[in-house]
């Protein structure tokens, strides 16, 4: 391709840009392009390698080299590096181009990637610097940008449609004409993509969130493999059989391994029969597994496929709303043993991920509910505007028909994103997500299970929030305001005080635990986690004392 870009996007790390971009470059009919990626293929290093090896100076020059090539050869949708308008030269080079200024306040650049440790200006004091940073570039924004579009509480999709308004771009189809008219009763399906890995050692992945997803199923297995196992528990049987049947019909050997519902599958005998039904259909390394259903499910898909000759690829198309924000999202996989919850398990991310909506609408209500404890983990611990949409009305968040569902999925998703792609083996980071959960996963073993993994998880994270108020660490206002929100959607508070022992004892085998010492995710604030280690066991009983009765 030649010529000038359509658009070029440019405005801070974690605006957007990619996502933006995507979605732009898919309404206008036009090819993607970012210089960020241009420049990692050509050096085979990462971003953040080059920082570190050359320096600052060095990776402005690639850029400005970057831009320069991109801008001659490319016609579509460009987006830029966030410092890329630090460079006199490259802003000169934009001057004859249509540029959208993607803005974002500052609380909410620190909000959003003030947790990724992997980009190189942010690693140390990511609060202070991110103020600075936005004070010193804002205005080299401004004077490249033909169109300032605000992303702050916009959904990607509604930031799209923000610079086509602003640029007076029509849409157009791949051939360049303007789209057929489509017929009334036609549905448009946006899709939102978000990209995860790549950072830290693993393969980049993306995690599709919309309707009608599943035609991406067969791109996405790829024609290496030859046969596809498709793991689904029995409350998903039709659904399972009829994927089975779909692959079939194009060309693949496809089986159906359905296994029990919920915490059921999470056993040995549960992954064995697994690789049994492998083993039994010849499945060899270029195979590839596909794991239907809610967490459970896809817990299990994933350590069957980690753990089959050592591991083949699999792709996670997750049912529950907790699957979609959590579970399917970042590689960890795992199953339960007598002694505790996910105790043998690999980090083994998947090749894709399929968010279908539609499949929410099957979803009893209280497993629709349980999931969105996963979501009020998110916004507590990274995402505070996923608290306020969910406060707004709390009854339309308990179902799939509520206005913020796909926001709140996507929304969560990210925050899990940016977490795992700097942190995938949970060396640092990544504890941030098991806010909750320490005492979350001991309620779910002293119920032998019985208990769904959201309202464990709500009953850990109010007693997570106690246990931070009486450290010291928490306001009030931030604390309380767990009891509200969690209740104000049906989740439970409260868990039996006389077990508290036993929740002891249980909580030992955290997978956070050093030695002897519990350690547990607290908030220093609203969206500040941190790790509390070793506290006073007075402390913890008293926490508890909130939540037992
Ligand atoms: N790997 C991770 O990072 C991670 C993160 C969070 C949670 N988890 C795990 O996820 C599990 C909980 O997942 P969950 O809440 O999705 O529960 P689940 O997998 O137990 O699903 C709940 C129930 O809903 C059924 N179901 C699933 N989709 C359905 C649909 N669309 N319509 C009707 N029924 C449907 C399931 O068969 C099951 O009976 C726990 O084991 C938890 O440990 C893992
Ligand atoms: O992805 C993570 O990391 C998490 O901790 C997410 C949790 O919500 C999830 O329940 C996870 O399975 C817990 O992992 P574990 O290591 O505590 O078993």
């Amino acid at each position: 391709m030649s010529g000038a870009p359509l658009v070029v996007l440019v405005g801070p790390m974690g605006v957007g840009k990619s996502t933006v971009g995507q979605l732009l470059a898919e309404r206008l009919g036009v090819g993607h392009r970012d210089t960020d990626e241009d420049i990692v293929t050509a050096q085979g290093r990462t971003i953040a390698d080059i920082f570190v090896d050359d320096g600052e100076p060095v990776f402005r020059e690639l850029e400005k080299d970057a831009v320069r090539t991109a801008l001659a050869e490319h016609d579509g949708v460009l987006a830029l590096g966030g410092g890329a308008v630090l460079d006199a030269d490259t802003r000169a080079l934009l001057a004859a181009q249509r540029v959208v200024y993607l803005s974002m306040d500052v609380e909410e650049a620190v909000r959003r990637t003030g947790l990724n440790a992997a980009r190189p200006l942010l690693a140390v004091n990511p609060r202070k610097q991110w103020r600075e940073l936005m004070e010193a570039r804002r205005h080299l924004y401004e004077e490249v940008a033909t169109a300032v579009v605000a992303t702050d509480g916009r959904t990607p999709e509604e930031v799209t449609q923000a610079a086509l308004d602003a640029l007076e771009l029509k849409t157009v189809s791949p051939g360049g004409q303007p789209p057929d008219p489509r017929p009334e009763d036609a549905v448009v399906h946006d899709v939102t993509r978000i990209r995860i890995g790549g950072t830290a050692g693993s393969d980049p992945y993306e995690v599709l969130v919309g309707r009608q997803l599943l035609g991406e199923l067969g791109a996405l297995i790829g024609a290496k493999a030859k046969r596809v196992a498709v793991i689904h528990p029995e409350a998903l049987a039709e659904t399972g059989d009829a994927l089975r049947a779909d692959l079939a019909e194009q060309g693949y050997e496809a089986v159906a391994i359905q296994v029990p519902n919920a915490e059921e599958a999470k056993t040995a005998e549960v992954a064995a029969y697994c690789w049994k039904a492998l083993g039994q259909s010849g499945f060899t390394r270029t195979d590839v597994i596909v794991g239907v259903g809610g967490g459970a499910s896809t817990d299990l898909a994933g350590f069957v496929a980690a753990t089959w000759l050592r591991g083949v690829r699999w792709i996670a198309v997750p049912t529950t709303v907790l699957a979609m924000v959590d579970a399917a999202v970042g590689g960890k996989t795992g199953i339960n043993t007598a002694e505790g919850k996910n105790l043998v398990g690999s980090f083994h991310p998947p090749a894709g991920v399929l968010c279908d909506l539609a499949a929410l609408d099957s979803l009893p209500v209280n497993d629709y509910v349980s999931g969105l404890a996963e979501v009020i983990k998110a916004g507590f611990i990274a995402d505070p505007a996923i608290l306020d949409l969910i406060e707004s009305d709390p009854q339309a968040a308990r179902t799939p028909a509520g206005p913020h569902t796909a926001e709140l999925i996507v929304r969560s998703i990210k925050v899990k994103a940016e977490v795992v792609s700097s942190d995938l083996k949970e060396a640092g980071l990544r504890e941030i997500l098991n806010y909750g959960h320490t005492l979350g996963h001991a309620i779910e073993k002293n119920e032998r299970y019985k208990w769904r993994h959201g309202a464990a998880v709500s009953v850990g994270m109010h007693f997570a929030a106690e246990l931070g108020r009486l450290a010291g660490r928490l306001d009030d206002a931030t604390a309380d305001r767990h009891r509200s929100i969690l209740e104000s959607v049906g989740l439970p508070l409260h868990y039996r005080h006389d077990q508290w022992p036993k929740l002891v004892e249980n909580m030992k085998v955290d997978k956070k635990s050093r030695g002897d010492m519990l350690r547990f995710i607290v908030l220093d604030g609203l969206a500040k986690p941190t790790v509390l280690e070793g506290p006073d066991p007075a402390v913890l009983l008293a926490a508890y004392g909130e939540v037992g009765e």
